[in-house]
């Protein structure tokens, strides 16, 4: 199954409960636009490296296209329409004003430098900077992008069109970029998390938490639950993982994989790999790094009690019904990690105004619309008796459904 047929799955099963016809559900599903870019870079030492570049902009109904940038070497057309779809269903739950897109570069960031990086942005901006906007898609940072590659988007958008920091959000926030946008994907987690045990009567102090991933989302996660509370016993990168019962010092840590470059051999540790924290023994489990990580093959082997879906797409649809009957608790990636699209709309909206908000603001406003969308949700799942995964999709579909049908085709 590609990555697109199990995000296709989802949609399916929820399209069925609410039925829609055969002929809505295609209109909803069929991408907008595909873009697929040839990006000839000169590197450093005067070769050139030809990269393969996505756009896809999956739907407009509710409002300009969202969705991050990914630079990783898996990246390809199949998985870039599945973020893209997600996005659909992201922004709608959440109801902030916009569609669904995402974009990517096959590329293996760690082989970059720093100006090639820099270069491959700009040329990637070259190709398709009329296809996107403040009006038309806005892309913000996800997994090898950050606050500086958002900055030279910026930059270079603007040599077309003007000067114009709403065509991105995640930028830095000396140049447009909202307080609060780097946090905001692992604090809306923790903050989603904190509602999910509450119901469920789970006290979030003293619970204990695995990570995997350690990089924007994963790491501000661990800081959020630390603040809060939880104990955060395992947590892993690219490179591995590590393990301590005691619980780990995150604020320590995050200091030493800056220092290091990544989170082997902490000191005061044992190593595990990542099969082996995703196995963990822990009250929730928050995979925060690829898609497609848990499986038929491993889903049997998970011990946690919640599963919050930082990363997009972790559980395949397989796994996610072994879930169901093992009752395991799915918090669904179109509502776990909306915190970041939300204080990306939060600093459109500012650039627009050109009006920045303190960091008091962004936090208020991120939690009263996480609590609001969770507390839909959780709603829904209670009343129709379905999954959290299937509500949030219910509530997402239904809202692009309607503004479909009332903007007409
Ligand atoms: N950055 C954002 O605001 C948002 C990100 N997300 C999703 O969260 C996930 C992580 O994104 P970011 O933290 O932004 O990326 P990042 O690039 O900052 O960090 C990724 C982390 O995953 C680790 N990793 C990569 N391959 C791994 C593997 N095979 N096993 C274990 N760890 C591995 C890396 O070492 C790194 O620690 C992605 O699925 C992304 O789509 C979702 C919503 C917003
Ligand atoms: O901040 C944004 O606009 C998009 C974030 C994103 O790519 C995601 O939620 O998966």
């Amino acid at each position: 199954m590609s990555s697109h047929d199990d995000a296709a799955r989802y949609f399916h099963h929820a399209a069925g409960i609410m039925g829609l016809s055969k002929n809505m559900q295609a209109l909803l599903l069929t991408p907008e636009r595909e873009m697929k870019v040839q990006i000839a870079l000169e590197r450093d030492n005067g070769e050139i490296s030809t990269f393969i570049g996505y756009r896809i902009q999956h739907n407009s109904a509710r409002g300009p296209m969202k969705g991050g940038l990914r630079y990783h070497h898996e990246v390809n057309e199949s998985e870039v329409l599945s973020l893209a779809t997600l996005m659909t269903w992201k922004t709608a739950v959440v109801n902030i004003p916009y569609g669904g897109a995402k974009g990517g570069i096959s590329v293996n960031v760690k082989d970059l430098t720093q100006g090639e990086k820099d270069r491959l942005t700009r040329k990637f901006v070259d190709v398709i900077h009329d296809m996107v906007g403040p009006d038309k898609d806005i892309p913000a940072p996800d997994m090898g992008t950050n606050a500086q590659v958002m900055a030279w988007f910026m930059n270079q958008y603007s040599k077309f069109h003007g000067y114009n920091p709403a065509c991105v959000t995640g930028k830095p926030v000396e140049l447009h970029g909202s307080e609060g946008r780097e946090e905001a994907t692992g604090r809306g987690v923790v903050s989603l998390t904190e509602r999910l045990l509450d119901k469920c009567k789970q006290n979030f102090q003293g619970s204990t938490f695995a990570i995997q991933g350690f990089g924007n989302v994963g790491s501000f996660a661990a800081r959020r639950i630390e603040e809060l509370g939880g104990k955060v016993v395992a947590v892993s990168d690219v490179s591995g993982g590590i393990w301590n019962p005691e619980g780990l010092d995150v604020m320590k840590l995050i200091d030493y994989a800056k220092d290091t470059g990544s989170i082997s051999n902490f000191p005061g540790t044992d190593p595990i790999d990542n099969d082996a924290l995703l196995a963990s023994e822990v009250d929730v489990l928050i995979p925060a790094a690829l898609g497609g990580v848990i499986t038929s093959d491993n889903a049997s082997t998970i011990r946690a009690k919640f599963i919050i879906e930082a990363a997009n797409a972790p559980v395949t649809p397989e796994a996610d019904e072994i879930f169901a009957h093992k009752g395991i608790i799915v918090l669904p990636d179109i509502l776990a990690n909306a915190g970041g699209v939300t204080v990306s709309y939060f600093e459109w909206v500012q650039n627009r105004q050109h009006f920045q908000w303190d960091v008091t603001r962004v936090r208020e406003e991120l939690h009263r619309i996480l609590s609001d969308s969770f507390d839909k949700v959780w709603q829904i799942a209670e009343e129709k008796k379905i999954s959290l995964r299937l509500a949030a999709y219910l509530l997402g579909i239904g809202r692009v459904g309607r503004a479909t049908v009332l903007g007409g085709i």
